[in-house]
């Protein structure tokens, strides 16, 4: 049998509001258990929760970044279960009306096609408190900082067709909530996490098969695994002539494999119900004007004008263009430099990123600034200095900092531009090497151009790397032949 993987992803993002979304607590990461927590966080009787506007705001931006429908009104409801890190007996979230309906987003896939996944909803929710299982023995720590934190959970379509693809997704919305400046996206910290849903049908079908859902997967590579391992149970079940039962799951990374967490039948009971506390979330024609018309340039604006503004390959534009920081890097190094915006483009895609890949660091702790970048190519872009030559000082400011300039000029690299003296090291290398003067000029014109990059390495070499390099080929064509 061949089968059709079918995934639908829900990502929750945390919203980079000050405060809660129904409390005046803090949302900084990283406190101590329970010191951000309000009598509204706890869930003690009595407390109204009042709505932030900053939350209301920032999924209205991502709406609109979607391109979806922003409700005119939505409404808060009450998902009611029990957990011990959810004090009220409920989440507050909302379900039949929310605030952001139909969108979609663009995906790039390896080999460059894009492809269009539909959003469904996204809608606002508060989160819920953590379980601390290893900080006393034998006993289960509450930690209620989380609780009550701003969510804005994107549900997508059942549109993805492979752990690829459910990448490319998570990738893009990440890239979005970055641009858009309503999340610090942070997987690691949690700010955002992508349940999976996943399900196989036979090729050719139309109906949807059952679904598991993976929960709480909160890095990509573990999305594509994740993935990956569900499809390839599900799929040994279904050759085993067995059905798949709906259910929520976990992926445990060290076994590969993902194992059950509760069956969805007795777990999806939730009795919604509108929560009498709040009101209906109205927003005018006029707020989403003014919220759209404060928009920044969004990823796919960017890519455009990196192609037909600046002429990068559409590679390099979608690499550069798909953190707004980088983006941002980028676009600063060429202001700053003058340099060609190709040669801003090689260094910073592949001298810096490299570099920051090697040493696990991301973007905003980069050891060399803009600034500092922008001033290396500059000697560049002017020819005081060789590419190679600017490559030794980029570690040096890597390792060290300080500017191009003063790293110039104190070990002294400007770029030897004087003919006579390039001439003298010429000189000197025809007459160290007979040998292969002797065989260049047996050799016809194409055999010549291989030949000739001895003589351009001795002398580099001899010139410490500092000979022009176009000058160095002048001298040498014109002695040698
Ligand atoms: N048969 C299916 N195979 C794969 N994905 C599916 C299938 N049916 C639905 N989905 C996806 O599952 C997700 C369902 O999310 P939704 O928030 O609507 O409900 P839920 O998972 O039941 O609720 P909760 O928010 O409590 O987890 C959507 O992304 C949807 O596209
Ligand atoms: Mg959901
Ligand atoms: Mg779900």
């Amino acid at each position: 049998m061949q089968w059709e993987v079918v995934i639908g992803l829900e990502v929750h993002v945390q919203l980079s509001t000050r405060s809660k979304i129904f409390s005046g607590s803090d949302t900084t990461f990283g406190a101590e258990p329970n010191t951000q927590a309000s009598l509204v966080d706890l869930g003690m009787p009595g407390v109204l929760p009042v709505l932030n506007a900053d939350a209301v705001e920032k999924a209205v931006r991502f709406g609109l970044g979607i391109d979806a429908q922003i409700a005119p009104r939505s409404v808060f409801a009450r998902k009611n279960y029990f957990y011990p890190d959810l004090p009220k007996g409920y989440q507050i979230s909302q379900f039949e009306l929310p605030i952001v309906g139909l969108g979609q987003v663009d995906i790039t896939l390896e080999d460059g096609s894009t492809k269009r996944i539909g959003v469904t909803r996204a809608h606002l929710e508060e989160d819920a408190g953590k379980s601390l299982h290893e900080d006393f023995q034998g006993m289960t720590g509450i930690d209620l900082n989380r609780a009550g934190t701003p969510l804005l959970e994107i549900v997508s379509e059942p549109d993805i067709r492979s752990a690829k693809e459910a990448v490319a997704y998570a990738k893009a919305i990440h890239s979005l909530i970055r641009y858009l400046d309503i999340s610090d996206g942070n997987m690691s910290q949690g700010s955002m996490r992508c349940d999976c849903n996943v399900s196989l049908r036979p090729k050719g079908e139309d109906t949807l098969g059952t679904r598991r859902e993976i929960k709480n997967v909160n890095s990509f590579r573990f999305v594509e695994k994740a993935i990956n391992a569900e499809i390839e149970w599900q799929m040994d079940e279904l050759e085993s002539g067995r059905a798949i039962h709906q259910a929520t799951v976990l992926y445990d990374p060290v076994k590969d494999k993902t194992f059950a967490m509760r069956s969805k039948e007795e777990a999806n009971d939730y009795r919604y119900f509108p929560d009498p506390d709040l009101l209906p979330v109205e927003v005018t024609e006029q707020t989403i004007s003014a919220i759209r018309a404060k928009l920044p340039e969004l990823p796919a604006q960017k890519i455009e004008r990196f192609i037909t503004d600046l002429e990068l390959s559409e590679y390099d534009a979608r690499v550069l263009a798909s953190d707004r920081v980088l983006a941002q890097y980028f676009e600063t190094v060429v202001a700053q430099s003058g340099a060609k915006p190709k040669l801003a483009a090689n260094w910073v895609s592949v001298e810096l990123l490299g570099a920051l890949n090697k040493n696990d660091l991301e973007i905003d702790q980069s050891p060399v600034d803009a600034d500092q970048l922008g001033g290396l190519l500059k000697r560049i872009a002017d020819n005081t200095i060789s590419g190679k030559i600017a490559k030794q000082i980029f570690e040096e400011l890597w390792n060290n900092g300080g500017t191009a300039d003063t790293i110039i000029e104190s070990k002294g690299l400007k770029q030897e531009t004087d003919s006579s003296a390039i001439e003298a090291i010429v000189d000197q290398v025809i007459a160290d090497s007979p040998d292969q003067v002797a065989q260049y000029q047996a050799a016809d014109d194409q055999k010549r151009k291989k030949l000739i990059g001895y003589f351009v390495g001795q002398t580099m070499k001899l010139s410490k790397g500092k000979a022009n390099p176009q000058m160095v080929n002048q001298v040498l064509a014109k002695k040698l032949n």
